[in-house]
């Protein structure tokens, strides 16, 4: 049910993480429709976009960031729109509380062992932000420290804090990232307490996820998200499946009960390393993972003229490369489900697909992100007869 609650103190301090907080989810989803409609008019109709029935702390990935607030005290919160000014948070509307409860503990374990914030400016101080996921199948929270140097004094005391304080942390990591950069995560980390990951579901399907692999913040609508899509790929068991900038497996896991075979491709080697053993812990023996950049991948198997039936791509918001559609194209598979998180992108694709004889099939919108003005869309595509 929604809430007839349509202000937050933090929009007034300054916090841009929620622009369409004003309006009634209802009308934000008529906006979302109309926007998409004019984007994407042009290729065939646009389905009703998919909202969410309770939209609200939806949130199972949440960053906070440390600073020095009054009386020289920790702080951390969110940045305020355009500065580097951190707006302290304690609890936010689009997080599960359990992220916000974690965080909380975070943040009293630092002050006991008086760990300094990272100055961006000055380029002194150890904590920088702090990563927090939360499971909603097992309510197990990953909290990720990441420090701006690797030694972290007194860790063992912080992690028993941590636990004590808010037990429902199964996992610590300190991950490094020393350099200059608004990018939050750096390249090495350790595991201070726990196995370095939790599992959550999705779909049937388990997967772990750890500190730096990418899982989709909103978990009750990517099931509505992968099941419309794989619904629409129209698997019988006979197909064989390509599911490219694959993650830690999560589409191409969910449809392999519905596939003859699938192949996930993915850069990132801890994702794949992920969704190799997410294969196995969920029994799943027709899907293999490669770990290449994709556009090199696709571009191999058109030369050796390999084919696949259908393909699923979900690239980053940059979108894909004119060099894997053209590939993609070669292979000539049924079906293409391309599944975006920037529409805008996602257009400038098409538009080079329907110059290579593909047909648009739908155009479904999901809302993945309400109160902000992104948007998640499916879009399935045929060859043109
Ligand atoms: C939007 S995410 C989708 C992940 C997955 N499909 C999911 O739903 O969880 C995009 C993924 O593409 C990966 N990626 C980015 N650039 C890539 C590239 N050039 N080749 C292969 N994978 C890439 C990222 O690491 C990320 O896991």
């Amino acid at each position: 049910m929604e809430r007839q609650e349509y202000t937050c103190s933090l929009q007034q301090k300054g916090c841009g993480g929620c622009p369409l907080l004003s309006l009634p989810y209802e009308e934000q989803l008529r906006k979302k429709q109309k926007a998409m409609k004019k984007l994407m008019g042009n290729f065939g109709k646009v389905r009703p976009v998919i909202g969410m029935e309770n939209p609200w702390h939806y949130r199972n990935k949440a960053i906070s960031t440390f600073a020095e607030g009054p009386g020289r005290q920790l702080i951390s919160g969110i940045y305020a729109r355009g500065s580097h000014y951190v707006i302290p948070v304690k609890t936010c509307l689009l997080h599960h509380p359990a992220l916000d409860g974690a965080v909380r503990a975070v943040r009293k374990a630092a002050r006991l062992c008086k760990y300094k914030p990272y100055d961006e400016d000055r380029k002194t101080g150890l904590i920088r932000h702090v990563l927090v996921r939360h499971s909603l199948l097992t309510d197990e929270v990953l909290v990720v420290l990441i420090t701006a140097s690797p030694i972290l004094p007194g860790a063992k005391a912080f992690v028993k804090k941590v636990r004590e304080l808010c037990p429902n942390v199964t996992t610590i990591v300190q991950n490094i990232n020393a350099r200059s950069t608004s990018a939050v995560l750096g390249f090495s980390e350790k595991i201070l307490y726990g196995k370095g990951y939790i599992v959550d579901e999705l779909c049937g399907i388990r997967f772990r996820i750890a500190a730096s692999s990418f899982y989709q913040i909103n978990p009750v609508q990517t099931e509505i998200l992968y099941r419309t899509a794989i619904e629409a790929a129209g698997l019988d068991g006979t197909r064989t499946v390509l599911d490219a900038y694959c993650g830690v497996g999560t589409i191409g896991l969910a449809a392999a009960p519905h596939a003859k075979h699938v192949l996930g491709v993915e850069k990132n080697g801890s994702a794949v390393r992920c969704a190799i053993q997410n294969a196995k812990d969920n029994g799943i023996q027709n899907a293999r993972f490669l770990n290449e950049d994709a556009t090199k991948a696709i571009q191999k198997m058109a030369a050796r003229g390999e084919k696949v039936d259908v393909v699923f791509m979900d690239p980053p918001r940059a979108g894909s490369t004119p060099e894997f559609l053209d590939a993609v194209s070669r292979m000539s598979p049924e079906k293409l489900v391309y599944i975006s998180c920037n529409p805008e992108t996602q257009k400038r694709d098409l538009e080079i697909l329907k110059k290579k004889g593909w047909g648009v099939r739908m155009i479904q919108p999901v809302d993945l992100f309400p109160h902000t003005e992104h948007i998640e869309n499916i879009v399935v595509l045929g060859r043109k007869q």
